[in-house]
């Protein structure tokens, strides 16, 4: 038994994009902000997921400008980070998640946090100028906003696409009205797919 299916996966990339182009409402994103949600919405299947995408003014320029430069990419969870296509990366850019370090549970306990939050106490100096993706964790979206708030380095953009129903809206309601350039989707939709994806995009142009 045989099924008639698409075997080609550059066909496949290329038939979805065009898919992705033909139905979702991308005119009214700048048209580097469309081409990072092109991705985004091939990560989800969503194409209504445009209209919850918010994003500061120039924020995809400075996070390819600060990739090229060689900025590590910060990710809340590991899912994150595995989705991240090192080949895609501009610069052998490293991609760093503090999760599971042996010193974060102590950390968290300490701090009366999340495990995730806590993580981001460990990225140090790395978080100059980087570029951060936090696409599980509401907390520690969260726990960023305050970190720099109290001091810490600042990071050159954060993509901010934490998903669910406790903390979601209001971590990246907080984070676009900070000061910081950022990427969001609005509301509860998000996860490390969607946010890997967007990662992936600002890495590389190509398709
Ligand atoms: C409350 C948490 C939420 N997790 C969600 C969704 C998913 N999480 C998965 C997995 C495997 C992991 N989630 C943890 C990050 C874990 N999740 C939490 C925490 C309890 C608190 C985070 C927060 O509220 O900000 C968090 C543990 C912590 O102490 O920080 C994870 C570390 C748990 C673990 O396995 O130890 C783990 C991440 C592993 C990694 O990648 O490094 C899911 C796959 C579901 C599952 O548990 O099987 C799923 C993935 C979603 C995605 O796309 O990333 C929510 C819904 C985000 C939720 C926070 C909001 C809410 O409404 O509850």
């Amino acid at each position: 038994m045989s099924y008639e299916y698409e075997h080609d996966g550059a066909e496949i990339y290329r038939q979805s994009f065009a898919t992705i182009r033909r139905e979702a409402a991308l005119d009214r994103l700048p048209a580097d902000v469309a081409q990072v949600t092109v991705r985004m919405i091939h990560a989800c299947g969503q194409v209504d997921l445009v209209d919850d995408v918010a994003w500061s003014e120039g924020v995809v320029g400075k996070a390819r400008a600060a990739l090229e430069r060689g900025a590590p990419v910060l990710c809340d969870a590991q899912m994150v980070a595995a989705g991240v296509t090192r080949k895609r990366l501009p610069a052998y850019n490293e991609v760093v998640c503090t999760l599971n370090d042996p010193r974060t549970p102590d950390l968290a306990a300490a701090l009366g946090t999340t495990r995730t939050a806590a993580a981001l106490q460990l990225w140090g100096d790395k978080l100059d100028g980087a570029v951060v993706a936090i696409g599980n964790a509401p907390t520690a979206l969260f726990h960023l906003l305050e970190m720099v708030a109290a001091g810490a380095p600042r990071p050159a953009a954060v993509v901010g696409i934490p998903v669910g129903f406790i903390g979601a809206v209001e971590s990246k309601d907080a984070l676009a009205a900070s000061d910081l350039d950022f990427l969001v989707v609005r509301g509860r939709r998000g996860g490390s797919a969607i946010t890997a994806a967007a990662v992936n995009a600002l890495a590389s142009t190509a398709e």
